[in-house]
């Protein structure tokens, strides 16, 4: 069976339930309040298990939903549709305030930031007098449709798992895309995105917000379901709970937002039954119960519910790319007689610790410089203040004439500056093949809508098809369609180089590319670096592999303790007194 014929099954399934003669009409309103919380489950997987960002403030978002098409279609007389598009908009406005401040936060502020602003807007809707306060806002008027009252939990039920199952559907395609890929890149490789071009914090904040209008959406539906909505559903404890169905679920999983909002709504379902039946209706324990049993549950499926389902499911059949129209390539026009790359008196100070010292060089076009020195002499240092990592205390990079130094890397690597890393910062997670497609997020085009309506095939094609010829080009076509981190680590090295090829970059930076890697390997990798340098490309690569270093460079920089002690080309570096003593000491 295919996924698809699986989802259609699903599908399938929930059309016919409200027809099953005799089934008691609670069932179906309990499966609409599943398809309910699903919604918010589902942003917050998107927000939470993608993304890395907790929230526990979700709710909130249901609130404004809720709130908003409950005062036009009650005080102003809205039709609940016409109420919908406003719904959506101040949850998505309230996301934008918020998210400009949560975003930028990390490690525990961000979750307790989240809180803050939970709890507050709870008491923010209770204390508004024309959301009726604690009482809230009644007499909500019923969806209805060419004419007809939605008011048959039957109807209703249709209008609530069509809206989840089209919000899944749109949020698989947005991950399965350029943008997606870049939010998955948030959780384990934000440096590395950043690297490629990509706008974090924009991409964080389109997160935030298409979360928080999947809560909305879910707020707008329980307004008109309901008919009366007050604060309660829209506190921090209803927050709480919908992160455990996306953590439940399994996060990271669209559909695991289904299954955990199944299971936390039957769990606490049958609590509130069995608990007063086994304990008497004076002991009212059903909240510890339902603690106890989240943490078992927990514990025993500590990465949630849906990888256990998934494996009884098929598995979705990954394709290698087909062919595809090529991508624009970068020319490497400028005179070939100024350098490309220039630092100047480049200073980095750690409080005390000065790492690079006053360091100057320059790369020039189509040369391959290496930056070599023993460890701890500033190399990765240096590195990281030409691509705005680190911001550099004095001193200035130019590239191709034109200052970059405390720019941001995202802007750094739009001038054409692709990089690995000495630790590999590759997602491990993802196919290689995605990975690498990372590195031509800027040579691709389409946005965020694009993408959920499928709209991008054709510039997805060609990032694929560029991402998969790099993958060949560096000999691991075999490996393309893995996760990342299945590879060894020298493979892995080779995956960061063909994902900064995928930028088509003018200056490449490799951070130990050879370490790891087998003889014939560093053959093969010497071997692309000139070819690539007859291609006009320009290299800057540190390195502890001399026979490497001297067999492939033109010009090598050596630092010392963050000070450059010499620069010439390999043959003059090998007999240099200063490389000598600095690499063995009174020994040469
Ligand atoms: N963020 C930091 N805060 C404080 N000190 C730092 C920081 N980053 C680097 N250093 C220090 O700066 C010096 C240079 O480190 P760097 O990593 O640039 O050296 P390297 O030449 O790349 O060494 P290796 O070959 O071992 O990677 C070291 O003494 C290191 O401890």
């Amino acid at each position: 069976m295919s996924p698809r014929l699986a989802l259609g099954a699903f599908v399938a399934a929930l059309v016919l339930v409200p027809l099953v003669p005799g089934l008691p009409v609670f069932w179906i309103t309990l499966l609409g309040n599943i398809g309910l919380a699903a919604l918010v489950a589902m942003g917050l997987v998107l927000l939470t298990g993608v993304g890395g960002m907790t929230s526990f403030g979700q709710a909130a978002f249901c609130g404004f939903g809720a709130y908003a098409t409950a005062v036009l279609s009650t005080h102003y007389g809205w039709s609940p549709w016409l109420a919908l598009p406003v719904s959506l908009l101040v949850s998505g406005s309230a996301a934008v305030v918020l998210g400009l401040v949560t975003v930028r936060l990390s490690g525990h502020f961000l979750p307790l930031s989240t809180m803050a602003w939970g709890l507050s807007l709870y008491y923010l809707f209770g204390k508004i007098e024309m959301l009726g306060r604690h009482d809230g806002i009644s007499a909500i008027p019923p969806l209805s449709l060419a004419g007809f009252e939605l008011t048959d939990p039957r109807a209703i039920h249709y209008v609530i798992w069509g809206t989840v199952i089209a919000a899944a559907i749109l949020t698989l395609h947005l991950l399965d895309s350029r943008i997606g890929r870049a939010i998955r890149a948030l959780r384990r490789g934000q440096l590395a995105a950043e690297s490629f071009g990509i706008n974090v914090a924009r991409i964080k904040l389109i997160v935030f917000v298409y979360a928080a209008l999947l809560a909305g959406l879910s707020g707008w539906l329980y307004a008109h379901v309901q008919r009366t909505v007050t604060p309660t559903p829209f506190g921090i404890s209803a927050g709480i709970e919908y992160l455990f169905m996306a953590v439940l679920g399994g996060a990271g999983q669209i559909w695991g937002a289904i299954v955990g909002a199944g299971l936390v709504t039957l769990l606490k379902e049958a609590l509130q039954r069995l608990v007063p039946a086994l304990f008497g209706n004076s002991v009212q324990i059903e909240g510890v119960v339902f603690g106890i049993a989240l943490v078992a549950l927990l514990q025993f499926a500590r990465e949630g519910l849906w990888p256990h389902l998934a494996r009884i499911l098929p598995a979705p059949v990954r394709l290698a790319p087909k062919a595809a129209e090529a991508l624009a390539r970068r020319a490497f026009g400028g005179d070939r007689n100024r350098p490309l790359l220039v630092l100047d008196a480049a200073r980095k100070q750690f409080a005390g610790l000065v790492a690079v010292n006053d360091v100057s060089f320059k790369v020039g076009r189509g040369e391959i410089v290496a930056l070599i020195g023993p460890n701890g002499a500033g190399k990765s240092t240096t590195f990281n203040l030409i691509t705005g990592v680190t911001k550099l205390t004095a001193g200035t990079v130019r590239f191709d004439e034109a200052p970059i130094s405390g720019t941001s890397p995202q802007v750094i690597a739009r001038h054409g500056i692709a990089r690995t890393f000495q630790h590999v910062k590759l997602n491990p997670d993802m196919t290689v093949l995605e990975n690498v497609a990372l590195g031509a997020h800027l040579r691709g085009r389409a946005g965020l809508m694009a993408a959920m309506l499928r709209l991008d095939r054709r510039d997805e094609a060609r990032l694929l098809a560029e991402a998969a010829c790099q993958i060949e080009r560096i000999g691991l076509a075999e490996h393309m369609m893995k996760p990342a981190g299945s590879l060894a680590l020298g493979q892995q090295r080779m995956v960061e180089i063909a994902r900064a090829l995928a930028m088509d970059p003018e200056l490449l930076l490799l951070d130990e590319p050879a370490a790891g890697l087998r003889h014939f390997e560093k053959a093969a990798l010497a071997d692309l670096l000139a070819r690539l340098r007859a291609e006009g490309m320009s290299i800057l690569l540190v390195e502890h592999d001399m026979g490497f270093v001297m067999g492939l460079t033109d010009h090598i920089v050596v630092l010392d303790f963050g000070t450059k002690i010499a620069e010439g080309p390999p043959d003059a570096i090998k007999t240099h007194p200063a490389v000598l003593e600095a690499y063995l000491g009174g020994a040469a």
